[in-house]
């Protein structure tokens, strides 16, 4: 089983990520953490920070020589701006005077849409600063510097898998535009938008530039793509195992996102029976889906096809054309406080969602292959696919070749 915890507030000195359970011998490598981390800070229309943020890593514990040992791996990302905030956000006492002005300031104008308000109802703060530090999306790096180690025990298994943009506002990439693979991760990387489509990306920018022109902020749907998946992760057998369920409730998990979708989602909910499920025929001598409207499950389980999970965001909350909110010091009206923000940070939560996929789909592997070596998790898969009877095997959705 791998579980998976995460620790730090946006500016204190660090951010800390604990992965247990993974197997001993998957490649843990400083620098594919780092190229992940770095993935999730490009994209068009996100604030200041994400310019001079290092995202210096620490590998603490459980790799060694490139290599997880199978005890509990131990992550830190420094906040590159620590030096600035040493005393609003010092873990020791210090004097109160020292918070009446600059950046120590009570932040008594909550932003709606943001946690501040209920997070300070919650927890009994008289202002929103210790809630804002945890809410904040810098605590994403450490879910992404996870992401990169269970895409790396995913790919020892044969399993990659991608994000890309699928829409910025109103402006969408066409249906009939072909999925991305994970081969296509350098050209994704190097769009504003991680777009695929160059025609929408650019219309994209325009999007974002507008927003930030007028003083607003901008959400948008983006869509994870896995390929090399068996059949039979995740359950039918009780609601909290189905995989399905799973990826929905962890893309969830991630700031902003206010809807999440398996496949065809909604759009299925159109459609009649007939046009809406994948018929199953024979091709080359085993059983092939003619169609992938379901998203690679079915009853909560990996079908073995291509899965394509997708997490719509809400615009930022904080935007700069400040919205209504109530002074709550004062008990007036007054403007939300406005702090740097970023204008639309949907590419970033693409590279979110992708660790948070690979996460899960990790997670579903260790618990139905074990092993405590990958070289055991890797015979446990052999041994079960070898073992489905030639009359249920279903091709295996490798992808492009
Ligand atoms: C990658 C990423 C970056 C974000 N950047 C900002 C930001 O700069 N300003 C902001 O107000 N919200 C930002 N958010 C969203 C807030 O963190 C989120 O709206 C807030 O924690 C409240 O949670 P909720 O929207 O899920 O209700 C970001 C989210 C993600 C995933
Ligand atoms: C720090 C990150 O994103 C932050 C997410 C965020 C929020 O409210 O979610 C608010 C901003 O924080 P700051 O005021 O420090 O610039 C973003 O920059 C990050 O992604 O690493």
């Amino acid at each position: 089983m791998l579980r998976w915890l995460t620790a730090g507030e946006s500016h204190g000195p660090e951010l800390i990520a604990v992965l247990e359970g993974l197997p001993a011998g998957v490649p843990v490598l400083r620098e594919a953490i780092q190229a992940d981390l770095q993935r999730r800070k490009l994209g068009y229309g996100r604030g200041a920070r994400m310019k001079f943020e290092q995202d210096e890593l620490t590998i603490s514990g459980g790799v060694r020589h490139g290599l997880s040992m199978g005890s509990p791996v131990a992550l830190r990302i420094g906040n590159t701006e620590w030096p600035k905030w040493t005393t609003v956000m010092s873990a020791d006492p210090v004097d109160p005077a020292e918070l009446q002005s600059g950046r120590g300031a009570p932040l008594t104008r909550p932003r709606p849409g943001h946690a501040d308000l209920v997070g300070m109802q919650k927890y009994g703060f008289d202002e929103s600063r210790p809630v804002l530090e945890r809410a904040s999306a810098r605590e994403t790096a450490a879910r992404v510097a996870l992401g990169a180690i269970a895409r790396s025990f995913l790919a020892e298994l044969g399993i990659r898998l991608v994000a890309h943009t699928l829409s910025i506002g109103p402006v969408r990439v066409p249906e009939d535009a072909p999925l991305p693979h994970p081969d296509d991760v350098e050209r994704l990387d190097a769009d504003p938008l991680r777009c695929l489509h160059a025609e929408t990306s650019a219309r994209m920018v325009e999007e974002v530039d507008a927003a930030h022109k007028s003083g607003d902020t901008l959400g948008g749907v983006v869509e994870v793509v896995a390929y090399g998946l068996p059949p039979g992760l995740g359950s039918y057998v009780h609601w909290d195992r189905r995989l399905d369920a799973r990826l929905a409730g962890a893309l969830m998990g991630i700031q902003a996102i206010k809807g999440v979708e398996v496949g065809d989602g909604f759009e299925s909910t159109r459609r009649p029976g007939s046009a809406a499920h994948d018929e199953l025929v024979l091709e080359n001598g085993v059983i092939h889906r003619e169609s992938d409207r379901a998203g690679g499950t079915e009853g909560g389980m990996s079908t073995g096809g291509v899965l394509r999970v997708r997490a719509g965001m809400k615009p930022i909350a904080t935007v700069p054309h400040a919205l209504r909110t109530i002074d709550t010091a004062t008990g007036e009206a007054a403007p939300a406080h406005h702090q740097r923000s970023d204008v639309c940070a949907v590419p970033a939560a693409g590279v979110v969602a992708e660790a948070m996929v690979a996460l899960v789909l990790a997670e579903a592997m260790t618990e139905k292959f074990g092993g405590d070596s990958i070289a055991e998790t890797r015979r446990n898969l052999e041994g079960y696919l070898a073992a489905i009877p030639a009359t249920l095997t279903t091709a295996v959705a490798e992808g492009r070749a």
